[in-house]
């Protein structure tokens, strides 16, 4: 298998650092707003990424942290009068709400930053000692001119770092390019103790930390959007790579962009389209099918009518997919070279730097032979198909997947039993009860109406 690492600009064979074993950590969210679809390229491109790797055969540990303390967290507390911790609160439960509504599968670590300021200040100690940060009035910051390899992922010199990126502003800096590890609070700020004193961490060393806690110094794949390579990768990899003298990550993945009205996707300009709405108007299948169509690394335009064409064409594949399941045999395919070919095909494709579009593409050529299968009264090409699209592929792409299915299909038959209970209640005349149960339901979005012929049910 084959991936492009950013750190060394190539295609490169995968082998990771633990024969059978993969680690991998992945930037989450800032928690201050709903994830948009730009939020949701990561989030899809890397759980189906992991999702492959186990299909391959690999056992994959992935850590996707959530940053529940920063400026723009402080900022958003402030215009609402609350305090960040429930920003962040709220935030991290409209996050699992979109991502189990995109069908993302929950990765087996989510640290708080917060849960981790002890960790933290352990090791902002260490490069201190070390010499690699000093303090000043302000905070504690971290010495680029001392770490030699300093630009080796972005692959830019200091000199024009200096000249065109964005740098944290502080008079107090001894060079423009160093960066906080450690910010001093300001009046009413939260912060923590430390031996700088009251404070909070910097955005970088949050995920060098946890990351090294959590899958040891040295791990195979760290990935994010490419707007992170710069600065909040370079310096990740530098507080590492300074602490332990040991290469960080092996292979740095990074997705490209989700463009929207000509910018970037972004919450802090406010230029997004949101994951829910998304969702709402047209099924996760559709957006699901739109980030997995395009190469993970290309740079993506969103627009609704593009959304909506997506939306229409999953429509037609679950519509064959209908036919055949109302009619169609049950049961396992032989495994002949029929199956073998498109196995291969399959994987070829996703070997090669992750080809989600072309792995998309033989999803949608199935559903295809299928239909025609079914014009031609072909049972067993029929079975053979539908079986890859459900039960082999389908599961890697989270499109289609049976099994996903019969998790919604088991809420849709609670509720009916719920809609039942309430009808028994209401003809006992216990209306305290029934209309309880319609309020609850109502709460979380299932709106119930009573018509003569039954209870029917509408989601918000
Ligand atoms: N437009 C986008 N396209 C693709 N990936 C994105 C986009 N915006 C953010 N990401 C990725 O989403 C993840 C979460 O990032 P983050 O919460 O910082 O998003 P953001 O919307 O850019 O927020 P902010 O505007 O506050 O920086 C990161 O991996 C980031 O690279
Ligand atoms: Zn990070």
């Amino acid at each position: 298998m084959r991936i492009t690492n950013t750190l060394t600009g190539k295609k490169e064979e995968f082998v990771p650092l633990q024969p059978g074993v993969v680690r991998m950590y992945v930037c989450g969210p800032t928690v201050y707003d709903l994830i948009h679809v730009g939020n949701a390229r990561p989030a899809v491109v890397f759980d189906v990424f992991r999702r492959y790797l186990e299909y391959r055969g690999y056992r994959v540990i992935m850590v996707q942290n959530f940053t529940d303390i920063d400026d723009k967290i402080i900022n958003k507390a402030n215009q609402l009068g609350v305090d960040p911790k429930m920003v962040a609160d709220t935030f991290i439960a409209e996050y699992w709400r979109d991502a189990h509504a995109l069908g993302i599968r929950p990765a087996n670590f989510h640290p708080r930053t917060t849960d981790f300021v002890d960790d933290i200040v352990e090791i902002i100690e260490k490069l201190v000692e070390r010499g690699y940060a000093y303090q000043t009035k302000t905070g504690v910051y971290f010495d680029v001119r001392k770490f030699k390899k300093y630009g080796e992922l972005s692959k830019k010199r200091i000199e024009d770092l200096i000249a065109g990126a964005r740098v944290e502003v502080d008079e107090t800096k001894n060079f423009p390019l160093d960066f906080s590890l450690w910010k001093r609070a300001k009046p009413g700020e939260p912060c923590w103790n430390s031996p700088w004193g009251e404070g909070r961490p910097g955005w970088h060393i949050e995920c060098t930390v946890m990351s090294v806690k959590i899958l040891g110094e040295s791990f195979d794949i760290h990935a994010g959007g490419e707007d992170l390579v710069f600065p909040h990768h370079e310096n990740e990899k530098a507080q590492a790579e300074a602490l332990t003298g040991k290469i960080f990550a092996k292979y740095w993945m990074h997705n490209g962009m989700v463009r929207f009205l000509g910018d970037k996707m972004s919450k802090s300009t406010g230029n997004i389209f949101t994951v829910r709405e998304a969702v709402k108007k047209y099924g996760r299948d559709g957006l699901r099918y739109m980030i997995l169509s395009k190469h993970y690394r290309s740079p993506m335009d969103f627009s609704e009518d593009l959304l909506s064409d997506y939306s229409k064409a999953v429509r037609r594949v679950w519509e064959i997919l209908r036919r055949y399941e109302s009619n169609g045999v049950t049961g396992i395919p032989k495994r002949n070279t029929v199956y073998e070919e498109y196995v291969n095909r399959f994987v070829e494709a996703l070997d090669d730097d992750f080809n989600t579009p072309v792995a998309v593409s033989i999803l949608f050529e199935l559903a295809k032979n299928l239909s025609k299968s079914m014009e031609e009264g072909d049972q067993e090409n029929a079975l053979l198909f539908y079986h890859l699209i459900r039960r082999e592929f389908g599961p890697v792409l989270g499109l289609f997947d049976l099994n996903e299915e019969r998790r919604e299909v088991a809420g849709e038959s609670l509720l009916g039993i719920l809609i039942e209970v309430r009808e028994t209640l209401r003809k006992e005349k216990r209306y305290d009860l029934s209309d309880w149960i319609r309020d609850r339901l109502r709460e979380n979005g299932i709106i119930l109406r009573d018509t003569p012929s039954g209870t029917e049910y509408s989601v918000e």
